[in-house]
């Protein structure tokens, strides 16, 4: 008899029905409608088709409450004319408000389209969209398609998991899985099934064992594992394995002799805003120093997923992510942020990317609370005034539980700071200050307990499913924190090779990452993800990349930009904008700095405590030995004297800068780096530095004068000499900030240190005059701010000198013959030709160039180090 209809079924495009995976052969099978009733033929096809489990080999009628599959596991659909009155639910997806699923983005119409869920499957419709719907990649548009959770569904440009549309359908119309068999209704997030009483259903039958088989949801998908029952576990008639196994409503369960209709329900937090990002990587590739740390990496996040990067140790993990962050330039290929590239638009893409480093971007000084309102001032778009970021800080105190911690001081945790867990949830904390549509972590939950670890994943789950697209690294995972990921991506790299790393696998994480990398199945022993890191070194990284490459089709990028751009084109602020935001970072950062030199105690304390100490400890030294005419001393005595004291003051208020400054950059390398990437400015970050620094400076300047000019008999100008002082701490602070910005950590910078006092010490024109070097040495020694210092305070002090002759007897090596040896002829042999008026001018101008090129020196230090 011949059959009414018939439709080819295979992975050809020009199959009736298309079915694009990879273990689906060309023309896989023939679906016939005949009278009432159907019947299915393989047609030759390479894996099989199976009917209820059972291999067919032959026309075998069947109907559509059976479990046809193709190949390894991919369900056959059903003609969707032939289903339309089969679909128990339908999902509309489109912008208006109305819709189950609503996308509110431009690229998509008010109706856009709708997919049908029936017994078997999901069919997904365009409604006569602007922009259209296309499956797996931009280009690739349809009218009509099978659906399945795996597939990435295009409505327009706007990429969106469909795993993440078919959890978001309202609960299906009628008996799933046929009327005969009892519901198993998933609405926990997970449910053990068994005989035992403290299972969530109890099922009192001898076939079923005390502890049967669990079934949960994760990641927009439901799933089924068998917790070793005695008499097994089944999914439409097949025994599941060591691992668990997808499950759909209307599939049918079946524990030990009993079966039952699965009815996965929805998760309503994922019902209205499936996303707004797609984070695109096309063939990165990044060298680092000689070496090339990762290559060829394309992946696509799509919003609202939770994606994990594992990879052995030195992979570059770290280095992919922080490409994909807009924090690293990729050498090869691109980042596109909603298809706008992160590194050609230096601020609004980078600028919409939460982005967690592995190290703390907090100073630990400050508690909880003021650490994020002082980021959310920085941070916080458009200038957020007061209450806006008081508004948002308690928000997100509360959403991440740290409310109890608002008060407590950051750390360490030894010291009576908040505790590790806490911390990563402060950092990310300070993240959602500004609401990223996209969220990267490196490793957080590194150092972590596992409880610890899970309660910052299921953080992290929750974020995801609000909307966020979200991506972090992570080392093994335990089961329960792996099971929360929709996807994972692994990075091989082969140890010793210098080989780059290489992407193994990005797909599906729990259990499709399994199965990619076949780990040994060890009965009883629960899967888990280290399974993958040790199942990486048994194929070289190009071996695991390419047959990843060829599991998958190629991936398709959107030619323009998909969905809203980062920042809405608004109007360009004006030069008065810019300036006033600038006022704001810096009178933030300067609040910002105090707060933690208050916090800082100890700190402090050395810092204010220093300027007595030395001038007190010069007046011991050097007694009253300046003040010749009271002591009666004699020449050399005097003038000794006077040069070592002014030589030492100008040295310590020098000193004093740099010390004072030395830690600043490089203490708080990882905050500045995140603020910058996050638009604080140069010029505001450098300001705030020297507003505090600079001030600690004056103080400790008065302080060493006005001891020193009282306690050794000094008469040079007190204000000049002052002038002189401060210019020269804040040259100390420039070298200081210089040498901070330079160091790597905090331990390269102190051991900087001497190479910086000695030049000042033996150059500085004092121990050794000035006349006596070698040429080239004297005119290198132009070059150092305390001979400039020196200079500037001798000169003055001179002035105020012009009479007293020490006894006739005194002679000064090398000093002109002649019958005036005052202190002016020190004055003029170490720096001839300077008098009085001339000394003090050129150190005040040679010390005041050295600030401006030593802050240009630091600006393009920083700014070098901006993509590094
Ligand atoms: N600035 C740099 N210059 C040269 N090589 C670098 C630089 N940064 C990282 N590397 C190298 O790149 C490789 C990858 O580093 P990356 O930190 O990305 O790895 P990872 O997978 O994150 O490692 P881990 O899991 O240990 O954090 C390492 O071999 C590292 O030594």
């Amino acid at each position: 008899m011949a059959p009414d209809r018939s439709w080819i079924i295979g992975a050809d495009p020009g199959c009736d029905l298309v079915v694009d995976r990879p273990t689906v052969s060309g023309r896989h099978c023939r679906l016939e409608r005949i009278g009432g009733g159907y019947r299915v033929e393989d047609l030759g096809s390479t894996n099989g088709t199976f009917v209820n489990g059972r291999l067919i080999n032959r026309l075998t009628p069947v109907s559509m409450p059976d479990a046809i599959t193709l190949g390894l596991g991919v369900p056959m659909p059903w003609p969707v004319d032939e289903r339309e009155d089969d679909a128990r639910s339908v999902i509309r997806i489109g912008r208006d408000p109305d819709n189950d699923v609503v996308l509110d983005e431009a690229v998509v119409s008010g109706r856009h389209a709708r997919i049908l869920l029936g017994g078997r499957g999901a069919v997904i419709e365009d409604l006569g969209s602007s922009n259209g719907t296309s499956l797996n990649a931009p280009g690739r548009r349809i009218d009509r398609a099978p659906l399945s959770a795996s597939d990435v569904v295009y409505f327009g440009s706007l990429a969106v998991p469909a795993a993440r549309l078919l959890s978001s359908g309202p609960p299906p119309i009628g008996e799933p899985g046929g009327a005969d068999r009892p519901r198993l209704t998933l609405s926990a997030p997970a449910m053990v099934l068994g005989r035992g009483s403290d299972c969530d259903r109890v099922l009192d039958e001898p076939t079923i064992s005390e502890h049967h088989a669990r079934i949960w949801r994760s990641g927009g998908s439901a799933y089924l594992e068998d917790l070793g029952s005695s008499n097994g576990t089944f999914l439409n008639g097949r025994r599941l394995g060591r691992r668990p196994v997808t499950v759909r409503t209307g599939d049918v369960i079946g524990l030990g002799s009993c079966e039952f209709a699965a009815s996965i329900e929805h998760d309503p937090a994922r019902r209205s805003s499936p996303g707004r990002v797609v984070v695109e990587a096309r063939g990165v590739g990044v060298d680092l120093g000689r070496s090339t740390v990762i290559d060829g990496v394309s992946m696509r996040l799509g919003p609202s997923a939770l994606v994990g990067l594992m990879g052995p140790s030195g992979s570059g993990k770290t280095t992919l992510l922080r490409a994909l962050v807009g924090d690293t330039r990729p050498s090869r290929g691109a980042v596109l942020y909603n298809g706008v590239d992160v590194h050609e638009h230096d601020g609004g893409a980078r600028r919409g990317i939460g982005y967690v480093p592995q190290d703390d971007v907090v100073h630990r000084e400050l508690t909880v609370g003021q650490a994020l309102r002082f980021s959310g001032r920085l941070r916080m778009p458009g200038g957020a005034n007061g209450p806006e970021v008081e508004r948002r800080v308690r928000s997100v105190l509360g959403r991440l539980g740290l409310s109890d911690t608002e008060r407590v001081p950051i750390g360490p945790a030894e010291g009576g700071g908040i505790s590790g867990g806490q911390r990563k949830r402060v950092n990310l904390a300070i993240e959602l200050l500004a609401d990223p549509a996209a969220l990267m972590l490196d490793e957080p939950t590194s150092g972590l307990s596992s409880e610890d670890a899970l309660m910052v994943m299921r953080l992290l789950r929750r974020l995801a499913d609000e909307g966020r697209t979200v991506f972090l690294t992570i080392h093994q995972p335990g089961l329960d924190a792996f099971r929360l990921l929709d996807d994972l991506a692994v990075i091989a790299r082969d140890a010793g090779s210098g080989r780059p790393g290489r992407l193994a696998y990005y797909g599906p994480a729990y259990p499709g990452a399994l199965e990619f990398f076949e780990p040994d199945a060890k009965p009883g022993v629960p899967p888990s993800s280290d399974e993958i890191l040790r199942a990486l070194p048994r194929q070289p990284a190009d071996a695991w990349a390419d047959r990843f490459a060829r599991s998958v089709p190629p991936v398709e990028f959107a030619s323009s930009p998909s969905g809203r751009p980062p920042e809405p084109p608004g109007v360009p602020p004006t030069a008065a904008d810019r300036l006033r935001h600038a006022a704001s970072q810096w009178y933030t950062l300067v609040c910002r700095n105090l707060a933690i030199k208050a916090a800082d105690r100890g700190n402090t304390l050395a810092l204010l405590t220093q300027a007595p100490v030395i001038a007190i400890l010069i007046v011991l030294v050097f007694g009253r030995g300046a003040a010749a005419e009271t002591t009666g001393e004699s020449w050399p005595e005097v003038s000794k004297m006077v040069g070592s004291t002014t030589f030492v003051l100008g040295l310590s208020a020098l000193w004093f800068g740099c010390s004072g400054a030395i830690r600043e950059i490089v203490g708080e390398r990882a905050v500045y780096r995140r603020e910058r990437m996050s638009g604080l400015g140069l010029g505001p970050y450098l300001a705030s530095k020297f507003t505090v620094l600079g001030a600690i400076g004056l103080v400790q300047s008065v302080v060493l004068l006005a001891v020193v000019h009282a306690g050794s008999g000094l008469r040079g100008p007190l204000l000049p000499m002052f002038g002189l002082l401060l210019l020269s701490a804040l040259v100390g602070v420039a070298i200081g900030l210089a040498i901070s910005a330079a160091s790597r950590t905090t331990e390269v910078a102190i051991a900087l240190v001497p190479l910086i006092l000695l030049p000042l010490l033996l150059l500085g024109g004092s121990l050794r005059p000035r006349h006596d070097l070698p040429t080239p040495i004297r005119q290198a020694s132009d070059l150092i701010p305390a001979r400039w210092a020196y200079e500037g305070l001798l000169t003055l002090e001179a002035g105020r000198r012009p009479t007293w002759r020490p006894p006739a007897s005194v002679d000064l090596p090398g000093r002109r013959p002649g019958p005036t040896p005052e202190i002016r002829d020190m004055a003029e042999h170490s720096f001839p030709g300077r008098t009085e008026r001339m000394g003090p001018r050129a150190s005040a101008l040679a010390l005041a160039t050295m600030l401006v090129a030593l802050c240009g020196l630091i600006a393009l230090i920083l700014r070098s180090r901006d993509g590094a």
